[in-house]
């Protein structure tokens, strides 16, 4: 049996075009409070669901209705592509078309595809309610020219932050408008509808052209199915009594479809709010989560698979970690510093400045400097600029090169790796800071009663440096709390410590911000929980071990 991702690549779109192989081996892991039954209310985690216990966030389910050709899934597919930095998995109902019977089939012309009953309502809402409760699903994937399921192929949906639900009658039940938390329904005008609807069927689902323009066809066969008769005898009726009669239950209704590019916006605004995916972010201004892309994404996803080979895995952490450092340095304190670019640096300008000409952006600066940055930018000065430079009195300012105003470094800082696997990050800073100087923390546990010893090796004046604590995962927080707490005994201020980490688990942002306030952290994805273990879940394993090739 294959398991297809993304077999129909429109209707499809999910903005996770993952590979089915991958998607095979993957495994999800269920959560503990997980139940079988289907929520009957509609539900968003609240932040305490998210805070207190260590349940994983039930997905954020959004119902999509609207006419056939509304533009539902084109609106899908840019509320995907707009999420972006959220996992998110699209729903059609179209998959839960039934099957047509042999008889069916051969009197195709007389199904109607806009009813209710023409979909396994019941499937749905396994699907969904699995979904909800954090397990993956294998939805079916439906041929629109041939009627009919693919019997042996099923679309693997796994578990996201937010389930689209899209399809003409998916507000129709109450138990499917249920399980949603928001509901949208997609308005667009009917003719424009047929309009879209005759092009996307002639050319996406084997209908018959001819048929369309001649109303009065009645040839039918399983292949060509008539649009306009279709449409008059069924789907137009159908919306007429069951779509239309929907849209009461819309929260929010978009004129104009995939146009209303304002209306789309303010959903995914309102999704990245409601998701709070960053909600540590608000509770603690100075946690930083780096700007998520498609890149960011893929890279976690290498090396979060136990399956990667030992070279990838240092090649995408080191890419991640490169990322990571970089973010961090751009929230040291900086001072403002001017330049002069050597363009407009050319000779003429020196007799436009020296004649009066004063473009603007040209610098000003004092003339005995003139001879000095002309000789520092190589430029030769011929006898009549000279005397007429000369003819400038040292209290003259004249203009000359353009400037660009930008910022200095800080270079009063250094590094702090916590033994070992912090140390893996320790190139990424050498190679963004010249010379850096890298100081280490080993926090050992002696025996079974608590009792730490933490060794160090940092640099002497380390109380003046602004501090790049490294550690790739930061899961309790207990570690890196002994590491901060021997930084500020070494005269470190709490606001002159960066935390860069690849990964991040809730409980470990909690430990050390609630007793370090004023110190930053800088992670590129902050994780579910811990499990029972204390580990990161889903994280990435022991680091340190994968890293350095001792995990074997
Ligand atoms: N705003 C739009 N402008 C032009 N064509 C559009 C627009 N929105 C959708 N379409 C096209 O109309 C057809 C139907 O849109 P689709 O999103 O598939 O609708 P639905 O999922 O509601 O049936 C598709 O061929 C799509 O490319
Ligand atoms: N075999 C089928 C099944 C359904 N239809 C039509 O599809 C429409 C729903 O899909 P949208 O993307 O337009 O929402 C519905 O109106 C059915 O008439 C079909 O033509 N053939
Ligand atoms: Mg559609």
């Amino acid at each position: 049996m294959d398991f297809v991702m993304e077999a129909s690549s429109k209707a499809h779109f999910s903005g996770l075009r993952l590979e089915s192989s991958a998607l095979n081996s993957l495994q999800i892991p269920s959560p503990s409070s997980q139940s079988s039954t289907l929520p009957s209310e509609n539900h968003i985690a609240s932040d305490d669901d998210n805070n207190n216990n260590n349940s994983p966030r039930q997905p954020f389910v959004i119902g999509v209705s609207g006419g056939t050709a509304s533009g539902k899934t084109t609106v899908c597919d840019m509320i995907i592509q707009q999420l972006h930095d959220h996992r998110v998995v699209l729903v059609n109902q179209d998959s839960f078309y039934r099957g047509l019977t042999v008889e069916e089939a051969k009197r195709v012309h007389e199904y109607n595809f806009d009813h209710p009953d023409a979909f396994d309502t019941e499937q749905l809402l396994e699907c969904i309610g699995k979904l909800k409760c954090g397990q993956s699903v294998q939805v079916p994937i439906y041929d629109f020219k041939k009627h009919r399921r693919c019997s042996e192929s099923f679309r693997q949906v796994n578990v996201s932050d937010v389930i689209i639900l899209e399809g003409i009658l998916v507000f129709h039940d109450q138990r499917v408008r249920n399980m949603m938390s928001m509901k949208i329904f997609v308005d667009t005008d009917a003719d424009v509808r047929l309009a879209r609807r005759i092009r996307r069927d002639t050319l996406e689902r084997g209908r018959d052209v001819n048929s369309v323009l001649e109303q009065a066809s009645h040839t039918f066969d399983i292949k060509f199915v008539s649009l306009s008769l279709q449409y008059a005898k069924f789907v137009k009726p159908a919306f007429d009594d069951f779509v239309l009669p929907s849209k009461k239950y819309a929260d929010v209704i978009i004129p104009r479809g995939g146009d209303n590019h304002v209306a789309i916006d303010l959903i995914v605004q309102h999704l990245r709010t409601k998701l709070g995916l960053h909600d540590l972010c608000k509770i603690y201004p100075n946690v930083n989560v780096i700007q998520s892309t498609f890149q960011i994404r893929g890279m976690h996803t290498l090396i979060r698979d136990s399956e990667i080979s030992k070279h990838d895995f240092v090649f995408y952490s080191d890419r991640l970690i490169r990322l990571v450092v970089e973010h961090g340095l751009g929230h040291l304190p900086f001072t403002e510093k001017q330049v002069v670019t050597p363009t407009g640096m050319l000779r003429k300008h020196i007799y436009h400045c020296v004649f009066g000409y004063s473009p603007i952006g040209m610098l000003v600066c004092p003339i005995e400097k003139v001879e000095n940055i002309l000789k520092y930018l190589n430029l030769d000065l011929d006898n009549s600029s000279i005397e007429t430079l000369s003819s400038f009195s040292d209290s003259d300012t004249i203009l000359l090169g353009s400037v660009y105003t930008g910022v200095d470094f800080c270079k009063k800082l250094c590094g702090v790796s916590i033994v070992r696997s912090g140390e893996s990050m320790e190139n990424a800073l050498r190679a963004c800071c010249k010379g850096i100087k890298i100081g280490k923390i080993l926090i050992h546990r002696d025996g079974d009663n608590g009792k730490q010893l933490i060794y160090e090796k940092l640099p002497k004046d380390i109380s003046e440096r602004h501090v790049l604590l490294l550690d790739p995962v930061l899961a309790t927080g207990n570690s890196a709390n002994q590491a901060i707490e021997l930084l500020i005994q070494k005269g470190v201020p709490e606001s002159h410590i960066i935390f860069l980490n690849l990964i991040s688990a809730p409980e470990g942002i909690h430990c050390v911000c609630k007793r370090f306030p004023y110190l930053k952290i800088v992670t590129s994805e902050i994780d579910v929980a811990l499990n029972e273990e204390f580990r990161v879940i889903p994280g990435m394993g022991e680091f340190g071990d994968r890293y350095f090739g001792t995990d074997d």
